[in-house]
């Protein structure tokens, strides 16, 4: 965006603050077990075996890696295995019990603590076992999204047994950001030796690899996390998320918007959207925020705007950059009008331009449409024909999608510039 406002210093502490609340958040940990938690019991034709991690022999780990079927992974509606893609043994959870379980050694609420939002603390999770892998040497997943399972699925959790491997980290990418959780180093004896597990929870949304397994036996297990409806979010007050005296500063600043507008921000994570009908509302998405996209919600409502989701459109007519809209609609690309402006009567949504591209508007008076100054870049929503990466998942899609949003936010004139509820 070339605009008067990149001069506006601000407006440019406001953004670069809001930019470094923005990185990869993620939970790991160490698991001490014991002689209760440390054994897997599994099967496979009917007869019963086991593995105690406390002294697993390597012919231990090589039968159950027998044991285990080749993982598949979801593209589209189907799972297919392809050994170019991922290379791993997997079981299904009805094959295997284990008395270790995340609720009871604290992974639970260090989940809650550092993933989700301050006003989520004491919600309930849904942790659910979801299967046993075994990379063996030469085994990998290649980069992938876990696909959603429902629209209240936002994350993944993986425990590493503690086994001696080398490779096999798992490497996270997400809007530019590279980090790698070494699950060998992790489950390393220490000294003086302590058994161990350790564990890396994840918004389902970031892009993860698990890189090739060169020597050993790489074993985790993994879960699928929800949120469970029945503690919902905790309504205001929020601690101050940090970017609030910039955008304090931001807003006392004669120099911007001075009649007021809107302001946009890209979120900083995808969410599972249910594509069948009953279809997610947009105000159940913001009920369910992740941790950072729910700190800049709540950066706005501490200074008092009035602030919602919207999804994104393009606009094919040119009358405007793009549509804001308050449902999720099945559009190609660019929309067609007839569809744009369905929304527009039957949704509410309006048509935007990004501030400083009223140039670009054909014929229109922009006069008629707002403009949207983003803090952060949005990209566009609108047709469900999935990107490279969303395309694969670690299942085969579920009726359920990933969808990009962005929260606008209203900023009243100078001198007035709060839109939203007063304390
Ligand atoms: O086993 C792991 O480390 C993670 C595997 C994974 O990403 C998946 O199963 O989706
Ligand atoms: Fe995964």
């Amino acid at each position: 965006m070339i605009t008067a406002l990149n001069h506006l210093p601000t407006f440019t502490n406001f953004q670069e603050a809001v930019k470094g609340i923005q990185r990869v958040s993620y939970c790991t940990g160490a698991i001490p077990l014991d002689a209760n938690t440390s054994t897997v019991f599994y099967r496979i034709d009917g007869k019963t075996f086991h593995v105690d991690f406390a002294k697993a022999s390597t012919e231990d780990l090589k039968l159950l890696a027998d044991s285990c079927q080749p993982a598949t992974f979801g593209v589209g509606q189907k799972d297919v295995f392809d050994e170019i893609y991922r290379k791993a043994g997997k079981m299904d959870s009805a094959n295997f019990a284990t008395q270790f379980h995340p609720y009871t050694c604290g992974v639970v609420d260090a989940i809650r603590n550092t993933m989700l939002s301050p006003q989520d603390t004491d919600r309930d999770l849904k942790v659910e076992m979801y299967k046993l892998n075994v990379y063996g040497p030469g085994a990998f997943f290649k980069a992938h999204v876990d696909t959603p399972r429902s629209d209240t699925m936002f994350g993944s959790l993986v425990v590493v047994l503690p086994t001696k491997h080398e490779g096999g980290s798992l490497v996270f990418r997400h809007r530019g950001t590279e980090w790698t959780f070494d699950t060998a180093q992790a489950v390393s004896t220490g000294a003086p030796p302590e058994l161990r597990a350790a564990f890396v929870a994840f918004f389902g949304d970031v892009e993860h690899e698990v890189s090739v397994v060169t020597s050993g036996y790489r074993v985790t297990l993994t879960y699928n996390l929800y949120y469970e409806d029945s503690h919902p979010r905790r309504e205001e007050p929020a601690p101050s998320p940090l970017p609030v005296p910039t955008l304090s500063a931001l807003l006392a600043d004669p120099n911007f918007l001075p009649e007021g507008g809107l302001i946009g921000f890209g979120l900083f994570h995808k969410y599972a959207f249910r594509a069948e009908y009953p279809r997610t509302k947009l105000s159940e998405i913001e009920r369910n925020l992740k941790g950072l996209d729910a700190a800049v919600r709540n950066v706005c409502k501490s200074l008092h705007l009035a602030a919602s989701l919207k999804t994104l459109y393009r606009d094919s007519m040119r009358k405007a950059e793009f549509c804001l809209a308050n449902e999720f609609a099945d559009l190609g690309y660019p929309a067609e009008d007839g569809l744009l402006w369905y929304l527009m009567e039957a949704d509410g949504a309006i048509l935007a331009y990004g501030y400083g591209e009223e140039k670009r508007l054909k014929g229109d008076n922009p006069a008629d449409i707002p403009s949207v100054v983003w803090i952060t870049e949005a990209s566009a929503v609108n047709k469900f024909e999935l990107t490279y990466i969303d395309a694969f998942g670690n299942k085969a899609g579920l009726g359920c999608a990933y969808m990009q949003l962005c929260l606008i936010a209203k900023v009243g004139p100078v001198g007035k510039r709060a839109t939203g509820e007063q304390p």
